[in-house]
């Protein structure tokens, strides 16, 4: 063998060498990786074994110590508020309040508009006849105010009319400004538990926890989505929890709208998990984390089926174990009118609710509505969706709304 060779041999065994050692060093990471994932369910199992005391919790273990080494949740399918759960795109910045005030008031001027319109034109003739007021009525009716307040609006407008006698346009347009407002208002407390002076102290108990419902289609998980970038544009510290396990799709779109403004999403990747679970799961982080707000989205429900409405009642008693229910937010969609009323009743039976969010009242002329849930449940409108915008909600504001109503009528 000549010195050529010889050479080539020892090179060709170096390179050899360095190859296995890259590779073995490939294959070690790799596992470490898997470990790391394996390990993160494992810890969560733990926390979850030692905190469920009650029955309505065994499912929290069940969330994951049901699966092998190989089964385990990843720890990407219920990320902790931790972990960093945000894309390598920018953070977006969620729109100031008092900006998405006066951009949303226009909005629903244009919204309720057809409502204000229509009354104005019949109550400013000169002589109002009986199919005068039935009109009025009607359009009170159309508009979705609900039987009874319309019946009684038309009592109060007929009696300012005789009182006033002749009126020109402004002192009408005054009239039904005044009788819409003490209507809408009905001096109701509109502030979410959250915003509240008691819980902005920093001995507050966190987190103060919402929890969305209501059924199918409504707008929970976007308006827990924008929800979360209104806390966080006023620097308030979020968690979202995705109990709604029925639709796989329905957690990655709320790990969206968490990820476009840096919230963690507690979630689970297995269909058909129990929502209780993750709520509950959720609830024990948000604590942990010291989180001001932890917003809990809810699978959408027919109001009719009686187990799902159960359900709901023990999504709320599980994360009542560790922190207090604050609100619970029904989601409705104005443009579904009347229905919306038979769903708010069942849904406040069943788990008992704080506040309504009233939403796509930007595709809606029938912002009457909000009047009639308002007065046949007792239960304040706190927020309203104007459109499908990150930043379209905003807190409902009645003299804003009735103005709304009125706008260049
Ligand atoms: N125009 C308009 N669209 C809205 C508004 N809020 C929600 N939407 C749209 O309504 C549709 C349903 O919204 P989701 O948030 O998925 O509804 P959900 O209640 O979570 O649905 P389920 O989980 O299936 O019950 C989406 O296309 C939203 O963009 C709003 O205020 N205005």
């Amino acid at each position: 063998m000549d010195t050529t060779s010889v050479i080539y041999i020892v090179i060709g065994l170096a390179i050899l060498l360095i190859a296995v050692v890259v590779a073995a060093l490939i294959i070690r990471r790799a596992g470490v990786r898997r470990r790391g994932a394996s390990a993160s369910g494992v810890s969560r199992e733990t926390e979850a074994g030692t905190q469920g005391t009650s029955p309505d919790v065994e499912h929290a273990v069940v969330l994951t110590a049901s699966q092998s080494e190989t089964e385990t949740v990843p720890a990407s399918s219920i990320p902790t508020a931790g972990q960093d759960t945000r894309p390598s795109s920018p953070l977006q910045a969620p729109e100031s309040s008092s900006s998405r005030l006066v951009r949303l008031r226009a909005r629903l001027s244009k919204s309720a508009n057809p409502l204000g319109k229509a009354l104005l034109t019949i109550l400013s003739k000169s002589h109002l006849t009986e199919g005068d007021w039935e009109d009025v009525e009607d359009t009170l009716l159309l508009a979705d105010v609900g039987a009874e307040t319309s019946a009684h609006l038309v009592e109060q407008l007929k009696s300012d009319v005789r009182v006033q006698g002749e009126a020109d346009h402004a002192a009408v347009r005054e009239m039904l400004r005044n009788r819409l407002l003490a209507i809408v208002d009905a001096g109701m407390d509109r502030t979410l538990f959250a915003e509240r002076a008691e819980m902005q102290r920093s001995d507050a108990p966190k987190p103060s926890v919402i929890i969305m419902v209501g059924v199918n289609g409504t707008g929970k998980t976007t308006t827990a989505g924008k929800l979360a970038r209104l806390f966080v544009a006023e620097g308030k510290s979020v968690m979202m929890a995705a109990a709604d396990t029925f639709r796989a799709a329905a957690a990655d779109q709320l790990e969206t709208w968490g990820n476009r403004v840096g919230v963690s999403v507690i979630r689970s990747d297995q269909d058909g998990a129990d929502p209780a679970s993750v709520a509950f799961e959720a609830a024990h982080e948000a604590q942990d984390k010291n989180v001001d707000v932890l917003v809990v989205d809810t699978a959408g429900r027919l109001q009719n089926k009686a187990n799902l409405m159960q359900e709901l009642g023990k999504i709320r008693r599980v994360v009542e174990k560790t922190a207090k229910v604050d609100e619970v937010l029904l989601v409705l969609d104005a443009t579904t009118g009347q229905n919306g009323m038979a769903q708010a009743k069942v849904f406040a039976e069943a788990i008992g609710i704080t506040g309504i969010v009233l939403t796509k009242l930007d595709g809606s002329a029938k912002g009457g509505i909000v009047i009639s849930v308002q007065q046949e449940l007792g239960v304040p409108v706190k927020l309203v969706g104007l459109g499908e915008g990150p930043d379209d909600l905003t807190v409902f504001d009645p003299p804003a709304f009735v103005e709304g109503i009125l706008a260049s009528s």
